[in-house]
């Protein structure tokens, strides 16, 4: 599995007249993680369905190594990309073991059984999610967060060399969010991640793209984007960032608004 590159170019989205992104451009280089952070209806959600192709660009295009995603054959553009999206539903009557299994999908032909290597990269899978003990569960009568885990598994059953997730730490404890996001960041792929903490963000993440009103607001290096002023202007709140002393990372401190420093 070799990492690939994903270019949105000036990308823009609508929903009847609603623009839900408007001219986004942004880059995630062979092996980069990516972050995505911004409030609430900045455009996140909608900038990663148009990656994993569930939004067609009224405008823009969105290339992967090169190529216009929507020009490719589905089950290509599935055995390069995985997409772990929010809330998704949990109507699957299967166990987790075979809601894994279908990561492997992409990667067979009609009819195909599972081969020892599927069975080997599923329980890899779990076992990189922490759900080993899991595995012949009913997937619907899991917990919010262990559904979770066991769709990121299911991706990570792919074997993508790009991952597109919008906020896959949702529902998780602490442990599991840590956990996670430690194997994104060792995965020899690329990955888009939409977050809405931002000191994970800092950690995980080699850079950050900032969206608000479904526009780019700024992007860069951790240490370059969260910045008090950044912080206030995009999301109305007074903070203070520090360099962690033992993880190097930038460390957002949000101040209650008495605190706010003028
Ligand atoms: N189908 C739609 N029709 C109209 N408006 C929509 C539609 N889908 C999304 N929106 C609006 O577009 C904006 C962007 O939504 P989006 O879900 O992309 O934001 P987000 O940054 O992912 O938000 P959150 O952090 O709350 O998940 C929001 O104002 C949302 O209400």
């Amino acid at each position: 599995m070799s990492a690939t590159e994903l270019h949105v170019e000036d990308v823009t989205l609508t929903a009847g007249a609603h623009h839900l992104v408007r001219d986004v451009s942004l880059n995630v280089r062979p092996g980069e993680v990516v972050g995505l952070v911004g409030p609430n209806g900045s455009g996140k959600s909608s900038l990663l369905r148009a990656v994993y192709r569930v939004l067609r660009p009224d405008a823009g295009c969105v290339r992967v190594d090169g190529t216009d995603a929507w020009s490719l054959p589905v089950r290509r553009l599935a055995r390069t990309l995985a997409a772990v999206v929010q809330d998704a539903g949990a109507d699957f009557d299967l166990t987790v073991r075979e809601v894994v299994a279908m990561g492997r999908t992409p990667h067979k032909r009609l009819l195909d059984g599972d081969s020892a290597e599927d069975n080997r990269l599923v329980e890899s899978a779990l076992e990189a999610v922490d759900s080993v003990g899991l595995a012949d569960r009913t997937f619907d009568r899991l917990s919010g967060g262990e559904r979770q885990r066991v769709l990121i598994a299911r991706a990570l059953a792919q074997q993508p060399s790009l991952l597109a997730l919008d906020e896959p730490t949702n529902h998780l404890d602490v442990r599991h969010q840590l956990e996670v996001l430690g194997v994104l960041r060792r995965l020899p792929a690329t990955v888009l991640v939409a977050l809405h903490d931002l000191n994970l963000a800092a950690y995980y993440c080699d850079r950050l793209y900032v969206l608000r009103d479904g526009e780019v607001a700024a992007s860069g290096t951790p240490a370059d984007v969260l910045t008090p002023r950044l912080l206030d202007e995009v999301y109305g709140v007074a903070a203070e960032v520090a360099v962690h002393p033992r993880t190097g990372a930038p460390q957002v401190t949000f101040l209650p608004e008495k605190a706010r420093l003028a």
